[in-house]
């Protein structure tokens, strides 16, 4: 692996459910260290294409690379041990309702421990919490909290503390800033910057909101109909030069793009 490798490079990409072909031929590079925002409407094929890169959808032909290596290829316990290094914010958090704070934070590390057979204290587990909990602006004290007990700008602060405990070098982001107030949103995107340039992590983030877009992403890419049909700089998202971004991004009804209520 060079310094010119993709942390993640994917190829020719597909998947169909059914005769729904959702995506076509997907390429996309991601440069270690960078982020990339993946944008497109409901529908389009951003969490299918998050999922196939986590394991959670087998994709029918196409390869996904890590650092060089084709998951889609290797077996099944070395594809989990690479898969195992992506941390993900999910859109709606997806905390676990019974555990606390803390418990939800160390979550991933306590299980990724007992699958190699190096148990972490529990002491050690809450301790390693909050300090993570510090790093997204949160007391260590909200671990002993349950998630019920927090606002929704709190859970996803926990939510991404959960994503970083183990310090990825590849963070995954589904909608963060959705159901967050404009304010909220920027302050968690603030945070994600933070964390990401912090760990040196690649990213990849899928949004609808062109504002988190812009301050997330280096690089956009646009999905529609199976295929990413403008790449670019984040920077560029408002004026592209390309009609369906600058239809999609404006938010206007007219233009080349149509919407497929069936979708
Ligand atoms: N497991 C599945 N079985 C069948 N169809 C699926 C499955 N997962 C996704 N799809 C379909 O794939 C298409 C793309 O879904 P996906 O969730 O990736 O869209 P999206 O771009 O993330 O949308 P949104 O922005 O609304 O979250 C949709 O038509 C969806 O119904």
């Amino acid at each position: 692996m060079t310094d010119a490798t993709p942390k993640i490079r994917i190829r020719g990409l597909t998947k169909s459910f059914g005769s729904k072909r959702v995506l076509d031929g997907i390429d996309l590079d991601v440069m270690p260290g960078t982020s990339c925002v993946v944008i497109g409407g409901s529908g389009s094929g951003k969490s299918v294409l998050l999922r196939c890169i986590l394991g959670l959808i087998a994709p029918d032909s196409g390869s996904i690379e890590i650092d060089g290596v084709d998951i889609l290829t290797l077996p099944a316990r070395r594809r989990e041990g690479a898969i195992e290094k992506i941390g993900m914010l999910f859109q709606n958090g997806a905390l676990f309702d019974s555990l606390s704070v803390w418990e939800n934070v160390a979550f991933g590390l306590m299980a990724a421990g007992r699958r190699h057979g190096a148990r972490m204290p529990r002491a050690e587990a809450r301790a390693h919490a909050g300090r993570v909990l510090e790093q997204v602006g949160l007391d260590p004290s909200v671990g002993a909290l349950y998630p019920s007990e927090l606002s929704g700008g709190m859970q996803k602060r926990v939510g991404l503390a959960r994503a970083i405990a183990s310090q990825p070098d590849i963070l995954f982001f589904d909608e963060p800033t959705t159901g967050l107030d404009p304010i909220m949103g920027a302050v968690i995107d603030g945070l994600i910057v933070d964390c990401v340039r912090r760990l040196g992590s690649t990213a990849i983030a899928i949004t609808h909101d062109m504002a988190s877009a812009r301050r997330i992403g280096d690089r956009a890419a646009m999905l529609y109909q199976g295929k990413l049909i403008w790449q670019g700089p984040a920077s560029a998202l408002l004026d592209s030069g390309n009609p369906m971004v600058d239809q999609f991004t404006h938010g206007r009804r007219e233009g080349p793009i149509s919407m497929e209520l069936r979708r």
